[in-house]
């Protein structure tokens, strides 16, 4: 038990912090090494195991990421971009693995990660199911195969709690569409079509998200040529697939060199 690597879940009592604290739980690849939430948080102070309804399993949820950090091998993160970028400096600090998910990332925190990534290692996908990773692929092929008379769409369906659009998976997917027809996404990109807009300016790449109820993450990627179309989805339907893949990521990082990692890598797809 005290060789495998231990992992820290912060946004421990999130949407995906509870699902993450789950996984590690049930996992005999790797330990629960610590729980994190922001100060003011009712579960600090409180054990993982009776904040998840179950037994006390001996963690306390802390407000100290940097001693929690340094007592584990990989962070596990999912929770807005001003933490993360907070949490990669820290988890740098450590020598921890830090397995990003958080979403609606900015240039100025990316750059900031690119920073720690330069003295530990950091793995980020704004996805992380193995579904949602084989389609970036499929769909980096399928641009490349199609020219741009092909009119690319991605439309993207979420809960109604998701603060961020487009979602950092549509984003992956888009960047995918530009990569396989040789474009720049910041370019072609075209989102938040509202009133006369004018006709769809030819090779843009358009995104389009829904939000409403309990929906985990759909994701569409449509082709749409003169007579046909291509489309291209992925549907989750429980958050565990994106635990199960960061769990992963975490295992996968150890005694890799420091520098930033994607699912792809993780996967070898
Ligand atoms: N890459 C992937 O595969 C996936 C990524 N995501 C992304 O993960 C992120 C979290 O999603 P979800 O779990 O649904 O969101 P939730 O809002 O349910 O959880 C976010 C957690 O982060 C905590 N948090 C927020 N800000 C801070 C802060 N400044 N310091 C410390 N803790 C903080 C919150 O604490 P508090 O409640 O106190 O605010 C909360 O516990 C989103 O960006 C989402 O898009 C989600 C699913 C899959
Ligand atoms: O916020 C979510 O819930 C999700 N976020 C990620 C995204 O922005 O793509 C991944 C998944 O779709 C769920």
């Amino acid at each position: 038990m005290g060789n495998l690597p231990g992992i820290v879940i912060t946004g421990a009592s999130g949407r995906m912090g509870q699902m993450l604290l789950r996984t590690v739980l049930a996992s005999d690849k790797c330990r629960l090494a610590g729980a994190v939430e922001r100060t003011g948080n009712p579960w600090v102070g409180r054990d993982v195991g009776e904040m998840l309804g179950g037994q006390h399993v001996g963690v306390t949820v802390t407000d100290d990421a940097l001693e929690a950090f340094a007592k584990a091998q990989a962070v596990i993160d999912f929770t807005a971009p001003a933490a993360t970028v907070e949490f990669a400096a820290l988890a740098a600090q450590a020598r921890a693995v830090h397995v990003i998910g958080t979403t609606g990332l900015e240039a100025e925190h990316l750059a900031k990660i690119a920073a720690a990534a330069r003295h530990a290692v950091i793995v980020r996908a704004g996805n992380m199911s193995l579904g949602v990773n084989l389609l970036v692929k499929l769909t980096q092929k399928v641009a490349e195969a199609l020219d741009a008379d092909w009119d690319v769409e991605i439309v993207e369906a979420h809960h109604n709690k998701k603060i961020d659009a487009p979602s950092g998976t549509a984003l992956m997917l888009g960047e995918a569409a530009a990569e396989g027809r040789g474009v720049s996404l910041a370019q072609m990109r075209e989102s938040g079509r509202d009133g006369i807009t004018g006709a769809r300016a030819h090779g843009a790449i358009g995104f389009s998200a829904i939000r409403g109820g309990d929906i985990v993450g759909e994701h569409d990627v449509i082709f749409a040529g003169a007579g046909e179309r291509v489309i291209l989805r992925h549907v989750a339907t429980d958050r565990g697939i994106f635990a199960r893949g960061a769990l992963r990521a975490a295992i996968w990082g150890q005694n890799k060199s420091p520098g930033e990692y994607d699912m792809i890598d993780v996967l070898g797809l």
